[in-house]
């Protein structure tokens, strides 16, 4: 076949004239993450394995999330670091006759999800200035991805959708879960964020005060934060109790995460989610964990985690239940 030299090209979809530009959402080569940019170079990364944000980049590649570098992402093992989902129970649950066989954290980070499609600001119907890109994923009883841990253990008629949605300043992730049988299930559900930090020794972080908390390095003594602001300066892993709903407030119920000078990073806002984990594995635990790395990768992270850990969620047949939260970039 001769080639012509002023072959005419396939239109352009993304610049069709009239429509702003739009997000792009690809998959990964061999098929295991989604990965969505918006038209001004903000990313988000989501392995399938676990639903699991991987990556969260601003317009200039700085990324917002730690990876530890000796992460599996190939499915072996739940992802450490980035945003793995807790479901349906917090830690393990010994004394809990639903849960007592699951492995920590549930099988929910430990499964294959399915991508279940994206919309944008656009093909939601809304042109608006504001760049929006939401990835939706789903996980049910019936999916072949799921961790057989959960067939064998937990014998409940599901279906989780997990939603990721990036904008320029934020991102939020919102997970809903129903109960497609006829008999009640009890869940805990909790969104373990692995914050990006520079210097741990340098953090504050705000809008815990008053809050109960059970401090898990403390025989899981139940105290309450007195302190306005907390500093980590070794292991710490508290579970806080605070205000469920946080996202139409000022400040009220925030949490914020400030580095050196106080300089502003992160608000945590939270949908139905009443508990906060605050959680630093310190040196000592992070030599421990096999896929933690680089060992000082601890000076790197804060895990601020709203979840519905406190008590468990009774979720009739038919019902669901549904938290968000929202990480908004403060500068
Ligand atoms: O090592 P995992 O299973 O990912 O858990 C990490 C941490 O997750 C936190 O949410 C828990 O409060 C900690 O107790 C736990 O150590």
């Amino acid at each position: 076949m001769v080639e012509r030299a002023n072959k005419p090209k396939p239109p352009n979809l993304s610049s069709t004239p009239g429509l702003p530009p739009q997000a792009t959402v690809t998959f990964s080569e061999d098929n295991s993450r989604v990965i969505a940019e918006l038209p001004t170079g903000e990313t988000v990364e989501v392995l399938l394995y676990g639903a699991t944000v991987i990556s969260w980049k601003d317009a200039s590649g700085d990324e917002k999330l730690w990876l530890s570098e000796a992460a599996k992402l190939d499915g072996s093992r739940a992802v450490r670091g980035g945003i793995p989902i807790v479901f349906p129970v917090f830690g393990t649950a010994p004394d809990h006759p639903q849960t007592k066989d699951l492995p920590q954290h549930g099988f929910a980070r430990t499964s294959r999800w399915e991508f279940l499609g994206k919309s944008t600001s656009e093909s939601a119907g809304r042109a608006t200035d504001e760049p929006t890109v939401k990835l939706d994923f789903g996980l049910s009883s019936a999916a072949p991805g799921l961790d057989p841990k959960a067939t064998a253990h937990w014998p409940f008629k599901f279906n989780l959708i997990y939603s990721v949605t990036l904008k320029r300043e934020s991102l939020t992730t919102s997970i809903v879960a129903t109960n497609d049988g006829s008999a009640p299930f009890d869940c805990q559900v909790l969104l373990h964020t692995y914050l990006r930090v520079k210097d741990i020794t340098t953090v504050n972080i705000t809008g815990l005060q008053n809050a109960t908390y059970i401090d898990k390095v403390d025989a899981s003594t139940t105290k309450q934060e007195t302190a306005p602001t907390l500093t980590i300066t070794g292991e710490t892993d508290r579970v806080y109790t605070t205000t469920a709903d946080t996202s139409d407030a000022a400040d009220d119920g925030a949490v914020t995460v400030t580095e050196a000078n106080n300089t502003p990073r992160f608000r945590v806002t939270r949908d139905n989610l009443s508990n906060v984990v605050v959680w630093n594995p310190w040196a000592d635990k992070a030599e421990g964990m096999a896929d933690f790395a680089p060992k000082d990768g601890y000076k790197q992270m804060v895990c601020v985690e709203p979840g519905s850990v406190g008590a468990w969620q009774s979720v009739e047949g038919g019902d669901g239940f549904e938290g968000a939260q929202t990480i908004t970039l403060l500068h």
